[in-house]
Formats: C-alpha cells, structure tokens, sequence
C-alpha cells in the first residue's frame, strides 16, 4: 500500500485575476494534499479554477496567497530561477497539446529532462519508462512520423523519466481517441501502482476521472466535494448534482 505522506501540500491559495468589474477569484482559499502514490483527478465546470490551481500547485505560477509544498521545498521562498530547476528536476508534465520538440526523435524527447539540467541520462530509468509506454519500437522516429497516441506516450516518457515527486497532468487525453486515452490512462494507473509515482491530472472526462483514487470536485475556485474509489458513473452523478446547486 502507498504511504499516505503528502508529496505536495498547498494551504489556503487564493488566485485573483484583473481589478474592479473585470476581478475574477479564480481560486478561493483552497487547501489540498496530494498523497505520494496517489492518482488524484480534478474536476469542475469550465472556469471553476482546475487549470489556475494545476499551473500554481507546479510552480508554473504564484498564487496571490497561500502556501505551496513540494517535497521539502516552500515555493514561496524560491526565486524564478530555484522555481526553474524545481520543475525541472522533480516535477513531470504532460500537456494535452503534447508539447514535444519537432527536431528531436522520441528518444532525445524522452532524454530532454536530463540534456537540461546538463546530466548524462539515466539509462535503467530510460530503459523503464520506453517499457511501460512500449515505445521502444519507435525511438528514432520524429514527432511527426508518429500517431497522437505515440506522441503522448513519449510526453508521458518525458515526464517520468527523471523519477519526479509529482506528475501533473493537463487534459492529457484532450487529444486522443478513446482506445488511445484508455491506453494512456492505464499507463499512469501503472506508474502509480507499480512506482508509487504520484499523479495530479485535470480532467472534463468522469471516464479518465475513474482511473484515479480520488477526485476532486471545483466550483467557483473552491474545493466542493470529493471522491474516493470513484466510477464514471459515480463522477457523471456528482458532477450533474453540483452543475444543478451552481446553476
Ligand atoms: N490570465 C487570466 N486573466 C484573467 N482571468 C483569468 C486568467 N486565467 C484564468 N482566468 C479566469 O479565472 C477563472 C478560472 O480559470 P481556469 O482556467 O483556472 O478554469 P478551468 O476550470 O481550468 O476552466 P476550463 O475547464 O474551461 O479550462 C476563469 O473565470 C477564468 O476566466
């Protein structure tokens, strides 16, 4: 069974964007952890806040307030550049535009996260990921030689071959096809499972949202209810009664 220690910690964030009649809480005093080995969906209705609470809880921005733990790092006392490398060397990402560099082949994709941080690759942890995505029929070939399938599962290569203390995903299955998305959802089941990796993804989908542990439900920049164990039908349920008291 995982540990149940927090990988990431974030304590009453709050997010606002613009002045006067154009303010926007985008986040609203949320708190949350997300547990190491744990698969944790968020979900909520468009403009609820998931992709603002993703991008500041992986220090891709800064909250207005609030505190955010990685690790052992406070992110609120990094400076760009320490905020730099932490995303480098202990976060992984996977963007539903997926975001590889078209001159590259899958392999050199795949060992990006180690030619920036200016380290030799690590070459059992490249072994094991090109395995769990089997792509290791395809690591010459370049991005565009590949099906969006392919390149996703590079993305996902890419993003947990450093070993990170978290993964966030974005839509990850935003781009696919359902036999694709199912495939790709199984991946990160089994890097959580068999890795104890630890996994955040933002999803509109309660199929996607059912690979998870737990599921997180967002309106109005606030935490409003969770799952745990969840079924896309569960998810489907919860989220048709929240749509109903929002609207
Ligand atoms: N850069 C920005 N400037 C102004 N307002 C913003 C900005 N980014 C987000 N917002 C607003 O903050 C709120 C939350 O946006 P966010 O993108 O986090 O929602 P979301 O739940 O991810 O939506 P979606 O499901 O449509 O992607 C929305 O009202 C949005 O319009």
């Amino acid at each position: 069974m995982p540990t149940r220690t927090p990988a990431v910690q974030a304590t009453a964030l709050t997010k606002i964007y613009g002045t006067g009649d154009a303010r926007v809480i985008a986040l609203d005093g949320v708190t949350v952890d997300f547990h190491r080995g744990q698969f944790t969906a968020i979900m909520g209705p468009s403009g609820s806040g998931k992709s603002t609470l993703m991008h500041c809880v992986a220090g891709l921005d800064r909250p207005d307030l609030g505190a955010i733990r990685i690790g052992d790092a406070e992110l609120g006392e990094l400076s760009d550049d320490q905020l730099t490398a932490l995303r480098r060397d202990r976060v992984g990402f996977i963007f539903q535009a997926f975001n590889l560099l078209p001159t590259l082949t899958a392999l050199e994709n795949i060992t990006l996260p180690f030619d920036l941080a200016g380290r030799p690759p690590d070459q059992t942890a490249v072994d094991r990921v090109v395995d769990v995505v089997r792509l290791r029929d395809r690591l010459g070939h370049r991005p565009s030689q590949l099906s969006g399938g392919q390149q996703q599962r590079v993305a996902v290569a890419r993003a947990l071959v450093t070993n990170p203390e978290v993964v966030f995903a974005d839509e990850p299955t935003g781009s696919l096809d359902s036999a694709a998305s199912t495939e790709l959802l199984g991946f990160l089941r089994r890097c959580v499972d068999e890795f104890e990796q630890t996994v955040v993804m933002v999803t509109h989908e309660p199929s996607a949202a059912a690979f998870a542990d737990r599921v997180l439900f967002l309106t109005d920049g606030r935490l409003v209810d969770e799952l745990t164990a969840p079924t896309a039908d569960r998810v489907l349920d919860l989220m048709k009664s929240l749509e109903k008291v929002t609207s």
